[in-house]
């Protein structure tokens, strides 16, 4: 959180504790901001889901109505106190989530928007058409909530309980986004190939996005039903979801402050243009919904990005500059555990007849070659030849159609990218795969995932920080290796390319691989850049470091590698060290007298 918006925020809440306590200030204000509160807890579930995991739900109002409809039927069919319903609404909400994002996760895209207004639409006319949910009449008759000496029915008492749970949202929110969980989460955005390879089970972390925004729309529509005292389907349709989304997007779905923002812009004007309208056409209707279509499409062309991020900037502008990040000691937290490594010599990685058909086309054929600890080993080839499939197949990311691959002798033919990168295999790519907006320090960590355990519920309680200090002393570590300490705090999409690569691989390095893969790493450096790759990889092997890299440009290669394997249609046309591949003729003819 940066100056500006520690200091909008602390504005925000000022106002909002103090304005509703100010003599006059009107009764309706104080409904309106308690509407405001309601969907700003819906909005804050987009943030997690959408800005952040990237994924588009137009079923949020569905998941306010499971809560909704959990409280009404146990308060008034049963006897339950409000209090007590609080935990059945959020578990019926998570774990309705939870099975729906099961099934629906999969799809990408569009196909999952669509599938979230299926949904959405179904549950609509479910709780409509069944005499269990009292139709469209709806069910009345709930009770107010209470704690001794307080009777959340009186609306003051009521917007207060909902800015409470506001404000715990929100520290909840940026406790997960700020952690182990959340970077998994934020990784999704960087492709979900990027995050597997450093461990991250991007399913799960799709559904928990899914499940923490259901949990919030739960909550929202628990205390939603506990204000009107009565449900009915209307508030929980696909409009209303629409509006969720509407209000995400127009003040930043990628800020906890733009949910907010957006959630108190809607509900504002959809209540002015209400009235406004009307009169000044003369004439009833729904027109505020044409006024807020045309907004959108406004916004959407002039600033996706909603209205937060000019606010953030304006405040910025108002406000002194904030004093440069301190560099601090690079372990200033206990190590975590390191890996074992092989010893130096030994064989770490055997590709064995390895072989890839696309079709009918064999994209590698019955490549092999081994690679020993502390060795730097070149494979290269002209386009097309089969490089960078060769190391999709060693990374668990393409299936083999035939051979066998061994990782320190243990076979890992077949076992998935996150299981690999579990054995110590990193990876670089050959098309720069940062997460964008995230800090160059936060990428870095994401190639500590495997090495932390805290999971979401230890982050949201905050008992994961000595792990956390750990990950982040171990990213600061990795950056001063690669010599980019001092950009730790920049968006990673601010760097040079060349600069981008090395924070990958100070990401990779933070896996503590056995082996590391390197995906053309010079490609787009300047001169300068790739001399102080290859001391970096140099430096590297000295510490015993295994490095396979495929590459094109050959005087990089040549003075870096101990040995090169290299591939033409497929297939091996040659291996030996690069004294003796320069030599041979049919490397000079397919591919040398080209590239070199
Ligand atoms: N997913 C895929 N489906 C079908 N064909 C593929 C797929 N991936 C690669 N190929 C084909 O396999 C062959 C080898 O491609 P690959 O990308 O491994 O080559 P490369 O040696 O890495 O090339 P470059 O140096 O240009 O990156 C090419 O003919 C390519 O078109």
């Amino acid at each position: 959180m940066t100056p500006a918006h520690r200091i909008l925020a602390g504005l925000a809440l000022l106002l909002a504790v103090v304005a509703p306590l100010l003599p006059g200030f009107p009764p309706f204000w104080v409904t309106l901001l308690s509407y405001i509160g309601l969907s700003s807890l819906v909005a804050l579930g987009l943030v997690v889901l959408v800005g952040v995991a990237g994924l588009t739900s137009f079923g949020q109002a569905m998941f306010a109505g499971f809560g909704a409809y959990a409280t009404a039927i146990l308060t008034t069919r049963y006897g339950v106190s409000p209090w007590a319903t609080l935990p059945v609404a959020l578990a019926i909400s998570g774990a309705l989530a939870w099975a729906i994002g099961a099934v629906t996760l999969r799809l990408r895209g569009h196909y999952l928007a669509i599938a979230t207004i299926a949904w959405n639409v179904s549950f609509f006319y479910l709780v409509g058409n069944l005499d269990f949910f009292a139709r469209n009449d709806g069910i009345s008759g709930i009770p107010p909530i209470r704690l001794p000496g307080i009777d959340f029915g009186q609306p003051l008492a009521f917007y207060f309980l909902v800015l409470g749970f506001v404000v715990l949202a929100i520290l909840l929110t940026r406790n997960l986004l700020d952690s182990r969980t959340g970077r998994a989460v934020r990784a999704l955005r960087g492709g979900a190939l990027a995050a597997e390879s450093f461990g991250v089970n991007t399913h799960r972390a799709r559904i928990l996005a899914f499940v923490y925004a259901a949990l919030l729309a739960g909550l929202s529509g628990w205390l939603y039903a506990h204000m009107q005292r009565t449900v009915n389907p209307s508030p929980f349709g696909i409009t209303m979801s629409i509006d969720y989304l509407l209000m995400a997007v127009a003040g930043g779905v990628h800020n906890i402050g733009g949910a907010l923002l957006g959630a108190a812009i809607v509900t504002l004007l959809r209540d002015q243009l209400q009235s406004f309208l009307p009169w000044l056409l003369n004439a009833q209707g729904n027109f505020e919904t044409i006024v807020f279509g045309g907004l959108l499409i406004l916004l959407l062309q002039f600033s996706p990005r909603g209205i937060w991020p000019h606010l953030a900037r304006l405040a910025a502008r108002l406000l002194p500059a904030p004093a440069p990040a301190p560099v601090p000691p690079p372990a200033e937290a206990p190590a975590l555990p390191p890996r074992a490594q092989p010893a130096r010599g030994s064989e770490v990685l055997r590709a064995s007849a390895l072989t890839k058909r696309f079709g009918g086309l064999v994209a590698v054929d019955g490549i092999g070659f081994a690679l020993n600890a502390g060795e730097v080993v070149g494979l290269i080839g002209p386009n097309g030849a089969g490089k960078s499939t060769t190391f999709n197949l060693l990374t668990g990311v393409l299936a083999a159609s035939g051979g066998a691959v061994t990782l320190l002798g243990q076979p890992i033919g077949g076992h998935s990218a996150r299981a690999i990168a579990g054995r110590g295999v990193a990876r670089t790519f050959q098309h720069v795969k940062l997460v964008h907006g995230m800090t160059v320090l936060d990428n870095v960590a994401i190639g500590a995932h495997l090495r932390g355990h805290a999971g979401a519920a230890h982050a949201a309680l905050l008992l994961d920080r000595a792990e956390e200090a750990r990950i982040f002393a171990l990213a600061w570590q990795q950056l001063h290796r690669v010599g980019l300490a001092h950009v730790a705090h920049l968006v990673a999409d601010e760097l040079s390319l060349g600069q981008q690569r090395l924070v990958e691989i100070a990401r990779a390095l933070c896996l503590d691989p056995v082996l590391l893969l390197l995906d053309e790493p010079a490609a787009g450096l300047r001169h300068l850049e790739k001399a102080a790759l290859a001391k970096l990889l140099d430096r590297l092997r000295a510490e015993g470091m295994t490095i396979l890299l495929v590459e094109h440009d050959m005087d990089f290669v040549m003075n870096l590698t101990d040995r090169l394997v290299v591939m033409n249609f497929g297939a091996e046309l040659a291996q030996g060290r690069p004294r003796e591949i320069q030599a041979n003729p049919a490397v000079i003819d397919a591919y040398l007298g080209t590239a070199a």
